[in-house]
């Protein structure tokens, strides 16, 4: 299983609004232009026992409402879901939101950046679709069909599942051409295509600063997988990353950590106080 891999060990943990204002103090000011790139599972919202049960916290959602609405933060929410899914988890305006990790892009005015996939690529995701289904919909694990990439869930399936079935499961993805990506309780398949959450925001960047973005603006990435690592990486030495993750010793680009959605929370926090 490929996963992108991280190159340092986070060295600070923030975890209350002091940490925020001592560690990131002076990184903002009210006339700051900001690009926020958030991802939605684990850091919006908190990981749930289905894909259907997750929700923003009131509070996370009405602080992140309040961004959207001033004109000096650009706010994109890229998500690992297909787009129509993310976009009816957030339900807010005045962001761009990424589906299927960038691979789908409706930018905040409701046009459209997509990566344009192969034909021979999006056969291939049919076929794998169809085989995965019918062969790995045991009891308790199940397929997510997003269209361009899917997401193999096997969180309740703990009696059922064996190294084997997930080597099979990785084999499967990778005999049709498509990237397997350990997640949480679950084995994503992506194209097999050099794109990623970070190639989307680089892509954001330009379209939305110009080629000159990282002296135009300021970035800051929130993200609690590995998909978001490639994120995080884009924000190195020109931004500021953050892995929200329960273990203090994890391997990240990102450059602090969060313990959990609680702390993206006080984060967003902090980033709209910079602006009063
Ligand atoms: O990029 P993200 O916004 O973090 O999306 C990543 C995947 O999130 C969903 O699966 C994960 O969250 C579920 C709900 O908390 C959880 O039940 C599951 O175990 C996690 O893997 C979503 O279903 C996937 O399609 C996304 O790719």
């Amino acid at each position: 299983i490929s996963t992108t891999m991280p190159q340092q060990i986070v060295r600070t943990t923030l975890a209350n609004a002091e940490d925020f204002r001592s560690n990131l103090n002076g990184y903002l000011t009210p006339n700051s232009k900001l690009a926020l790139f958030l991802d939605y599972d684990g850091t919006l919202a908190a990981i749930a026992d289905h894909p259907d049960f997750t929700k923003m916290s009131e509070e996370t959602e009405s602080t992140l409402r309040r961004l959207t609405k001033n004109p000096n933060i650009f706010v994109a929410v890229i998500s690992g879901r297909g787009l129509g899914d993310i976009k009816s988890k957030v339900r807010l305006e005045n962001i761009t939101y990424g589906g299927n990790h960038g691979y789908e892009i409706q930018n905040a005015d409701g046009s459209r950046s997509d990566f344009q996939l192969p034909q021979e690529v999006k056969d291939n995701y049919s076929k794998m679709v169809a085989e995965m289904t019918k062969r790995f919909s045991i009891e308790g694990a199940w397929v997510e069909d997003k269209k361009v990439s899917l997401t193999f869930h096997y969180r309740d399936a703990a009696a059922n599942i064996t190294p084997e079935l997930l080597r099979n499961v990785t084999k499967t993805i990778e005999s049709y051409g498509f990237r397997a990506n350990q997640a949480i309780s679950a084995i994503e398949a992506k194209p097999p295509i050099n794109w990623n959450k970070g190639e989307a925001a680089l892509l954001l960047l330009r379209k939305n600063f110009g080629e000159d973005w990282k002296h135009a603006i300021k970035t800051i990435a929130v993200g609690d997988d590995t998909t978001d690592e490639d994120l995080m990486k884009i924000c190195k030495g020109v931004g500021k990353s953050f892995r929200v993750s329960t273990d203090g010793e994890i391997q990240t680009n990102a450059e602090f950590r969060l313990p959990s959605t609680k702390e993206v929370t006080l984060l967003l926090k902090w980033i709209e106080e910079q602006y009063n």
